[in-house]
């Protein structure tokens, strides 16, 4: 720990009213502090029930205080609790208390900073931290725990442990002379190569999926007016979100709402339907229409089951980019007399309900959520673009066996990319653009 590291104090609860609030303390010099607010410094890591006074000796809150001296502490440096009632003000006057004995106030993820820089956590794990406070559904939560648990850490690890074995051997390989090349076994080298390739391919599909987790996916309904986008909407979320009515054009606005399939969050934008019209506030729905679409991972178009794929709903397919995906959806199914059309797609009621467990497959396969019973850790597209760096390296890596230098030197690059994840080497900049995005007291 840097001794010259400053005292820091926030309130580590959630701003409001709450049962309990926490002031956290970390830092140095905790003894004197603990003297003047509580009398006394608690027993280590014991919990003491003890009054909370201000300078003039007036007690501001009963509480329970806990010492955890350093290294044994969430920071790793000295942490001083005061656990007391969770009322916005009366833990305002305690950490103003705090501020006054020349404690200074934390900044956004400070405590946090402290553990990764003194090696309580590293950069994954202290990622998840934030992950794990910032998850909306359940297995978002689950797999930001796995991932402060270590599993993302250790997979790393590992792949960096394995390629520093290739890399030794390879840098041996560059020591012998032509002539006694056959000393060197290239078939474990070649062994090895392909365990690490094909780790890194496991470990890359893992974080995708469990950036999915994170991001959640953006998904635009889209079709002609009255076709039942709002309809859908209020189905997938459970609750009557949007205005619907049989007069079309109802919808005029994107509407917005989050929801969750199987614990994958999305994002569905309702959106106005799409026709020729001269209504100039429909007009401008529909421009708002297109350019929400133009930011979906995935685009349900949604056409009338009785009339199938008309002409107009041909041009409205056609007037979104290409590259993203797109389901076509047949709503209004519950209508249909008898057998359902052949056009291809998935027939669903939003009225009824019937489809709509298909339908919700259908979109996690489409923006690539695969079943994994558990195994998911939590991941950021800054692990991602790393881990593709990684793959890339590596790749060039193998076209290079018979250069051993540069082959030895793509292999460090597939290292550099894997060890910034864990944060071994990480630039001060990158630091503070992940710990500015925390919540204060975190
Ligand atoms: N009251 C309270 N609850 C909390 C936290 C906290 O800071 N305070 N946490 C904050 O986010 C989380 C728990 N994180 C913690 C992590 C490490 C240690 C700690 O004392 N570590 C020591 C001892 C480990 C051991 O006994 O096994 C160490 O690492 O050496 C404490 C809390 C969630 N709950
Ligand atoms: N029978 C039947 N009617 C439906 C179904 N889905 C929607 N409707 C009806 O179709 C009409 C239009 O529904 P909306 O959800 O407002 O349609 P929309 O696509 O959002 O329309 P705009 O916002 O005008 O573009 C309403 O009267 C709905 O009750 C369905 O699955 N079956
Ligand atoms: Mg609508």
């Amino acid at each position: 720990m840097p001794p010259s590291a400053d005292t820091i104090a926030a309130i580590a609860t959630a701003q409001g009213r709450g049962g309990v609030g926490v002031v956290r303390i970390s830092g140095s010099g905790l003894g004197s502090i603990a003297e003047a607010i509580l009398g006394r410094l608690p027993v280590a890591r014991h919990a003491t029930y003890t009054d909370f006074k201000d300078e003039t000796g007036e007690v501001i809150d009963q509480g329970i205080a806990l010492y955890f001296p350093a290294p044994h502490s969430y920071t790793g440096e000295d942490v001083l609790e005061l656990q007391g009632h969770g009322g916005a003000a009366v833990l305002h006057l305690l950490l103003q208390r705090c501020l006054g004995l020349g404690v200074r106030l934390a900044e956004a993820g400070e405590f946090t900073r402290r553990a990764f820089l003194n090696d309580k956590i590293d950069l994954a794990q202290a990622e998840s931290v934030a992950d794990l406070i910032e998850a909306t559904t359940t297995e978002a939560a689950r797999s930001a725990m796995r991932s402060l648990h270590g599993d993302f850490s250790a997979a790393i690890n590992g792949l960096v442990e394995e390629l520093t074995l290739l890399r030794m051997l390879v840098e041996a390989m560059l020591d012998f002379p032509e002539e006694d090349i056959e000393v060197v076994d290239t078939s474990h080298r070649d062994r090895l190569l392909e365990k690490i390739k094909t780790k890194l391919a496991q470990t890359l599909a893992t974080a995708k999926q469990g950036s999915l987790l994170r991001e959640g996916a953006h998904i635009a309904l889209v079709g002609r007016p009255n076709v039942g986008k709002s309809s859908l909407l209020n189905r997938l979320a459970g609750e009557e979100v949007a205005l619907v009515s049989d007069v079309p054009g109802t919808t005029r606005d994107v509407i917005r709402q989050a929801i969750q399939i199987r614990g994958v969050p999305l994002h569905i934008m309702d959106t106005a339907g799409l026709r020729e019209s001269g209504d100039e506030v429909e007009n401008m729905g529909m421009a708002r229409t297109h350019q929400t679409v133009g930011r979906a991972d995935l685009i349900l178009m949604l056409l009338d089951a009785a009339q199938g794929c008309s002409e107009g709903d041909l041009a409205i397919i056609a007037g979104f980019p290409v590259e993203i995906p797109r389901l076509q959806v047949y709503n209004k199914a519950d209508l249909l007399q008898g057998a359902l059309s052949n056009d291809a797609g998935i027939y669903i009621s939003a009225k009824s309900g019937l489809g709509i467990d298909t339908l919700r497959e259908q979109i996690l396969k489409q923006i690539g959520w695969h079943n994994q019973e558990g195994g998911t850790f939590i991941a950021r597209e800054r692990h991602l673009i790393a881990l593709n760096q990684a793959n890339i390296h590596l790749q060039q890596a193998e076209q290079l066996l018979d250069h051993p230098e540069l082959f030895a030197e793509e292999l460090r690059l597939t290292q550099q990319a894997l060890s910034s994840i864990t944060g071994k080497f990480s630039a001060d900049d990158l630091l503070g653009e992940i710990f500015s995005r925390f919540c204060i007291g975190k």
